[in-house]
């Protein structure tokens, strides 16, 4: 790669898809959302049609207008925005790819393909190797998530030897709970000077310990001044109030997993906290009912308040 790089750190917002009541994108919320994060949740990166953005569950075209928003609307307020470029068909991922560096993203992330498979580490890293040629001077990351691809090789495969085939490579979100691969994952980035962002957002401090470089999740969408704090208390040492700060995100998010929490629950939550209209989630997933969104969302403003 030609350019200097900026490494990717910090908290990373993994944003939701707004749509209208009938289920179509609506751009007009981007702004107003990206104003959000950075003055009430102080998260400055986004990642974008990803899990948390129902990716898969959007068209080319919409995924296209989206990327094309969140960089229009980002620049000079946004630090990066990194689009996921994954999808079923390779050329899909290709075009999405090839678009990202036209409008401007800051990087490129894919996860592995999920009805036909990858048979191992090679394969994939050879697909990720074939996406990123259609974007070669945007910083490429692998987005490792087996609960939802079924991909379940370890990363630290995936990585190894992948400087060799992808020049633009530069990291891994790693939303597993394998601790020893991620360590191995972290190990081997050193190097490289790549970024490892975690994506279990209720197990950061275990990842942060094992020296991670930042974090990209959901609840960032939310919680990300508590969680930012927690970032500060790690920084300075204070392994007491990293602690607390994380067994209260934990037993928050493990209230928020009790009652069911999944994309579309996380999503009204987002609009109750935020006041900002993201809409129902897209088929298969099922809206959920507000009155449920709305008791969490007063545990978020609670335990929000109380830090
Ligand atoms: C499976 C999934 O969507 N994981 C997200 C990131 O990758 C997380 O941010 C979770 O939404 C979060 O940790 C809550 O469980
Ligand atoms: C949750 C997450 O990291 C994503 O939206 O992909």
């Amino acid at each position: 790669m030609s350019r200097s790089i900026k490494k990717l750190t910090g908290l990373v917002a993994a944003t939701f898809t707004p749509l209208t009541a009938e289920g179509e994108i609506n751009l007009s919320v981007i702004g107003p959302y990206i104003d959000y994060l950075i003055e009430n949740q102080n998260v400055k990166s986004v990642f974008i049609n990803g899990t948390t953005g129902e990716g898969c569950s959007l068209t080319v075209d919409e995924r296209k207008q989206l990327a094309a928003a969140w960089c229009q609307h980002g620049k000079g307020k946004l630090e990066q925005v990194i689009v996921h470029v994954g999808c079923m068909s390779i050329k899909d991922s290709q075009e999405l790819a090839r678009h990202a560096a036209s409008i401007g993203a800051d990087g490129i992330a894919v996860i592995s393909p999920s009805y036909f498979k990858p048979v191992n580490a090679d394969a994939l890293r050879l697909f990720i190797k074939e996406v990123s040629t259609f974007a070669p001077d945007l910083p490429m990351y692998y987005y490792h998530i087996p609960s939802m691809t079924g991909v379940a090789f370890d990363a630290a495969d995936v990585l190894n030897g992948i400087e060799q085939v992808i020049p633009s490579f530069q990291g891994v979100k790693y939303t597993g709970t394998d601790l020893r691969d991620l360590g191995q994952c972290v190990c081997y980035s050193q190097s490289h000077n790549w970024s490892v962002l975690f994506g279990v957002d209720e197990q950061l401090l275990g990842a942060l310990v094992l020296g991670v470089h930042g974090a990209v999740g959901s609840t960032y969408n939310y919680l990300g001044c508590i969680v930012n704090k927690m970032l500060a208390a790690f920084d300075n040492g204070n392994h007491m109030q990293t602690r607390v700060l994380q067994f209260s995100l934990f037993y928050d998010c493990y209230y928020l997993c009790s009652a069911g929490f999944d994309v579309s629950v996380n999503k009204q939550v987002m609009s109750e906290v935020s006041g900002l209209a993201m809409g129902p989630p897209r088929l298969p997933l099922l809206p959920c009912p507000v009155s449920k969104a709305q008791a969490i969302a007063q545990k978020v403003k609670d335990f929000s308040q109380g830090h």
